[in-house]
């Protein structure tokens, strides 16, 4: 029998891009949604993609709980997670459970869904939280020289304005971002401590959104303990990510324009003086970012090919 997943939230960005990837896995098959509007309505009218005989359900957690599926998937707004949590928890089945947002981030008693860093926690778990998508980035940029640095990484990025939600925002809203790039959160920002958290050592973040609908660009500037030649540190993101299927590294400097689409991270740019090396990395907020890399956690909590379902992306 094919496994099967309910997803809630289906009528958002995340959501969308989950059931688009679903409809080409072929081992892993959409069986429920659930969500705020459309209830009762086939999820065909909401998303191009979606499987026929799909209706929209309502979203309380008791009616997610009694789904019989093998996983759910929460693409929800940040601080609705838990009573999912709980109401799957303390239902007949114990599906396994991803959650798109921040809640349980922090949380060690969930797997924390960054598979090039925590491949062997992540499978065959139960409860994983999938990484932000800024957060993502920053951590595969700076993992490699984490051992080098003399103090924190400072990263610049910048995100599509997808990245904010459906919720209508000034930071998802294209006139006010129409030849504009918009600097928000400028310390603390949620994804600053998460990845400072996940590695183990600090870094500084600060986030804007620009007019484009997706992708994320970050410019990490990363102190050295002492000097590295450009060869040496391009040699060492090409060992530490040789394999991965969903990381490339390359020489040239990678332009967020060109990620849109893309399932994996670019890494390149790379430029060093005597005291700091330079990274720029690229990825598509809601694929990697999200919905590709919640899709990679998927198949290693269910025991299916890490990346099946997830495109090949052109080589370039
Ligand atoms: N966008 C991105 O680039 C990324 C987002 N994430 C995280 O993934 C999650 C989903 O993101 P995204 O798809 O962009 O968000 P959206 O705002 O696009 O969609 C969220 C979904 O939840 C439903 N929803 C919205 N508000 C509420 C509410 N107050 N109560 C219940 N349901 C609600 C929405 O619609 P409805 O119920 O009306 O159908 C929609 O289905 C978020 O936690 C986000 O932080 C993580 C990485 C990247
Ligand atoms: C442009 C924009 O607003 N981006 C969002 C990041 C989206 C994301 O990854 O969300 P969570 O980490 O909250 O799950 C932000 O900066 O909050």
């Amino acid at each position: 029998m094919t496994p099967t997943l309910g997803l809630v939230g289906a009528r958002g960005h995340v959501g969308g891009e989950l059931a688009r990837l679903l409809a080409g896995h072929g081992g892993l098959r959409l069986a429920r949604a659930a969500s705020r509007q459309g209830v009762g309505e086939p999820l065909s009218a909401h998303l191009a993609h979606a499987p026929a005989g799909i209706v929209l359900e309502d979203m309380s957690p008791e009616t997610v709980a009694s789904w019989p599926v093998d996983a759910v998937v929460l693409a929800l707004p940040n601080g609705l997670a838990a009573a999912y949590a709980d109401a799957l928890a303390a239902g007949p089945r114990a599906p396994v459970l991803v959650d798109l947002s921040a809640d349980f981030r922090f949380d060690p008693a969930w797997a924390y869904g960054l598979p090039e860093r925590h491949r062997e926690r992540i499978r065959g778990a139960r409860k994983i939280a999938n990484p932000g998508c800024y957060a993502t980035g920053i951590q595969l940029g700076v993992a490699p020289l984490l051992e080098l640095l003399a103090g924190p990484p400072q990263a610049f990025g910048v995100s599509g304005y997808s990245g904010a939600g459906t919720t209508p925002s000034p930071r998802n809203d294209p006139e006010r971002l129409r030849d504009n790039l918009m600097p928000y959160a400028l310390t603390g920002h949620l994804h600053e401590r998460e990845a400072s958290h996940h590695l183990g050592h600090a870094v500084r973040f600060v986030p804007h959104v620009a007019p484009f609908f997706r992708g994320i660009t970050l410019t990490i500037t990363l102190p050295l303990a002492r000097p590295l030649e450009r060869d040496a540190l391009v040699r060492r993101y090409r060992d530490v990510y040789a394999g991965e299927p969903l990381v490339r590294v390359t020489d040239d400097i990678p332009e967020v324009r060109a990620a849109a689409g893309r399932h994996d991270v670019t890494i390149g740019g790379f430029q060093v003086d005597d005291r700091h090396a330079v990274v720029v990395v690229t990825l598509d907020n809601l694929l990697k970012g999200a919905a590709s890399q919640a899709l990679q956690n998927l198949n290693l909590a269910l025991g299916l090919p890490e990346r099946q379902g997830v495109p090949r992306d052109p080589s370039a």
